[in-house]
């Protein structure tokens, strides 16, 4: 039944409170419902959580919304890992109903001394409840209560006491609650913070360290030991998080050759994601790689370099993976008695069998617990799952909440570009963070509309992370826009979401597709070895490096790019000149951290325009001026609410702007 103070539309919820909502250890997340009341007497509105110590917190007051009627919010920030709920709580607020009605009757005249009584009854109220130590609450009261019972003042004098800011505060930080009404509680999970912020690279260990014997042209691959030179570079740029695509031993049967051909070449290397052969399967190390003490190595050194290993999940199989002769009962056996190869249309897989999980999930659920519980022994706390939307959701629900339940810290990524439905369902039912369609958002409108769903929509659902190029996606508009595009994609990628990601190949500006039209890159390293002469590109100036290494740092020392609920798009007057801004409260009670994003997402032309700040949501006041900092550049400007600028994309695409000093 409803409440005495009805709470309806309670947010956020997932799946009518059935899956927990998205929350971060120490990332302030907003709690809205709608309360309203009969009649007209005042209400309150708070939120309480409950940590997973099962301690209440103190609570947070909402406060109304200032364009939806009735609708109220707080902004609450867990601060340990694990399950919380929250509860909203409303009730009738006889304090504000008589100020209220004060203000109006006492200088109108109507009820003068009934008004002063009742007033003098609520204080007395509060009083009793007031804690006895608190000597300057006592004294602020006995004042008010004083002046609402002396007649002898004139009525001007008492009500204006009744009125005064310090007891004004001092009743809202002690209300008088009537008729409590209890909404929840309602559960929100709080990760720890690398579910929600931290810079991704991808490399392909075969390819690092790989040789080219100049004689015979044959490739050699490169294994644990050679890639983890290439850690040091990679930590270098500022990565967190270095995600490694399959590295099981490859299927011989199907193989597939360069550029995606169905009719290898005997030294053709294949598919990683064609998972298993006589070598073995998704429990198993490409012999190329090298053994499992290798592999811990490799974990260890980028451990020492501040960066977590992800490894892939693809649950499927090649032709050879062992599981197709132990457990054909996993696939699904056509009429003719082949098994069908797996798609993601229009994406043909010659070289895999999907697994049909119906057929035996115990079994099946059985062996991927096993696969992933044996890759965590060896240190893997990040998960990046291939395709997860051709798989059963109830599955994925099931697996992921089998590992919260002993390694909480473990995070899944989840790899759909499918519907909107799929894609928040799988965040719903426990992924940790999803890829996005961020590749395909490129010009401004799209962008602003993006970032504000991702923001302030789905945020309760999924948390993004925008790769700017994948192994299978090279967007036309890295193909044509030249070095500037690759400037602004990962300028808006690194500072639209706290996660992002670069495929190896970024930084040297790799825009050749396999066809027009193709989002797929020529000599795809998905098919082969893929050579490249990091040093070479350093020393002659060919790298994005150093500006993959500027946008890392800036991210590390803003904390307000390291959220995602508190992007506000502003206005430019120009269709190319896309304008955001992030702001975070300083935890030790500082200043805030705000910063502005300025990008011209027009990779071919300089842009000038002027951009409309909306002042008040950067905390300053309309007519504020205060210096800009362009955290790339260097150079301050004296900003206001209405700015010039003039963006040149062969130069500097991007203004990263922190705001200082407000006047
Ligand atoms: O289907 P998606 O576009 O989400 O791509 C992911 O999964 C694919 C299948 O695992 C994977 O595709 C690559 O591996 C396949 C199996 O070896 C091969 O047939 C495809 O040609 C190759 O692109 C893709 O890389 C991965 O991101």
């Amino acid at each position: 039944m409803v409440g005495r103070i009805p709470v309806m539309n309670v947010m956020p919820v997932v799946d009518l409170g059935r899956q927990p909502a998205k929350a971060t250890v120490d990332e302030p997340f907003p709690v809205s419902a709608t309360v309203f009341r009969e009649g007209h007497d005042k209400l309150g509105a708070e939120v309480v959580l409950t940590g997973p110590d099962g301690r209440r917190r103190p609570p947070v007051r909402m406060v109304k919304h200032p364009e939806v009627p009735d609708r109220y919010d707080a902004w609450v920030t867990p601060d340990a890992l694990g399950a919380w709920t929250f509860e909203v709580q409303a009730w009738s607020d006889p304090l504000a109903t008589w100020e209220h009605a004060a203000g109006l009757k006492i200088p109108a005249g109507v009820d003068v001394e009934l008004m002063f009584t009742e007033g003098r009854l609520l204080l007395e109220r509060v009083r009793e409840g007031l804690d006895k130590s608190d000597r300057h609450g006592h004294g602020i009261l006995e004042g008010a209560i004083d002046a609402a019972s002396d007649t002898q003042r004139p009525v001007g004098a008492r009500l204006a006491a009744l009125q005064a800011p310090e007891l004004v505060a001092l009743l809202e930080a002690n209300p008088l609650r009537e008729l409590v009404t209890v909404e929840g509680p309602y559960p929100a999970y709080a990760d720890r913070t690398r579910a929600l912020y931290g810079s991704w690279y991808e490399f392909f260990p075969r390819s690092e360290g790989a040789t080219r014997d100049p004689e015979t042209g044959r490739v050699t691959s490169g294994n644990f030991e050679t890639a983890a030179k290439r850690l040091d570079a990679v930590a270098a740029m500022g990565f967190d998080v270095i995600y490694l695509p399959p590295i099981h031993p490859i299927g011989e049967v199907n193989r597939k050759g360069p550029n995606n051909t169905l009719t290898p070449g005997p030294d053709d290397t294949g598919s990683p994601w064609a998972i298993g052969s006589k070598h073995g399967g998704h429990d198993a190390i490409h012999p190329d790689l090298g053994s499992f003490e290798d592999f811990d190595a490799f974990v260890a050194h980028a451990r020492d370099l501040g960066l977590e290993v992800a490894i892939d999940l693809a649950l499927q199989a090649a032709p050879d993976h062992p599981w197709v002769t132990s457990h054909p009962e996993w696939f699904t056996t056509r009429a003719d008695g082949t098994i069908a190869y797996a798609e993601n249309p229009p994406k043909k897989y010659q070289d895999i069998y999907p697994v049909n999980f119906d057929n035996d999930p115990i079994g099946i659920c059985r062996e991927v617990l096993r696969v992933v519980r044996l890759w965590m022994s060896h240190g893997v706390r990040i998960f990046r799952v291939d395709n997860p939307h051709t798989k059963p959701v109830a599955f994925w629900e099931w697996l992921l909440k089998e590992i919260r339940r002993t390694d909480p810290d473990v995070l899944f990524l989840s790899e759909a570009f499918t519907r909107p439905a799929m894609m928040h369902g799988l965040g719903a039912i426990g992924f940790h963070q999803s890829y996005t369609y961020f590749t395909w958002r490129n010009a401004k409108w799209e962008l602003e509309e993006y970032l504000r769903e991702l923001s302030t929509e789905s945020d309760h659902l999924m948390r993004p992370n925008f790769f700017v190029n994948t192994p299978d996606i090279l967007h036309a508009y890295l193909q044509y826009g030249g070095p500037a595009a690759f400037k602004i994609r990962a300028a808006i990628a690194a500072t639209g979401s706290p996660s992002w990601g670069v495929y190896a190949g970024f930084e040297l500006f790799e825009h050749v597709a396999v066809k027009p039209g193709s989002e797929e890159y020529l000599d795809s390293e998905k098919y082969q070895i893929r050579l490249r002469d990091w040093d070479a590109a350093e020393r002659e100036g060919r790298t994005l490096a150093p500006y993959l290494t500027r946008l890392n740092e800036i991210r590390r020392a803003h904390p307000s790019l390291q959220l995602l609920r508190n992007v506000h798009v502003h206005h430019s007057d120009d269709e190319n000149i896309l304008v955001f801004s992030k702001r975070a409260s300083s935890t030790t009670g500082g200043e805030d951290d705000i910063v502005l994003v300025v990008v011209n997402v027009d990779p071919h032309a300089t842009r000038e325009t002027m951009v409309h700040l909306d002042l008040p949501a950067l905390g300053l006041s309309w007519g504020d001026s205060f210096v800009v900092h362009d955290e790339i550049t260097h150079e301050d400007w004296s900003w206001g609410q209405h700015n010039y600028v003039r963006l040149d994309p062969s130069h500097e695409p991007a203004h990263i702007l922190t705001v200082r000093s407000p006047r």
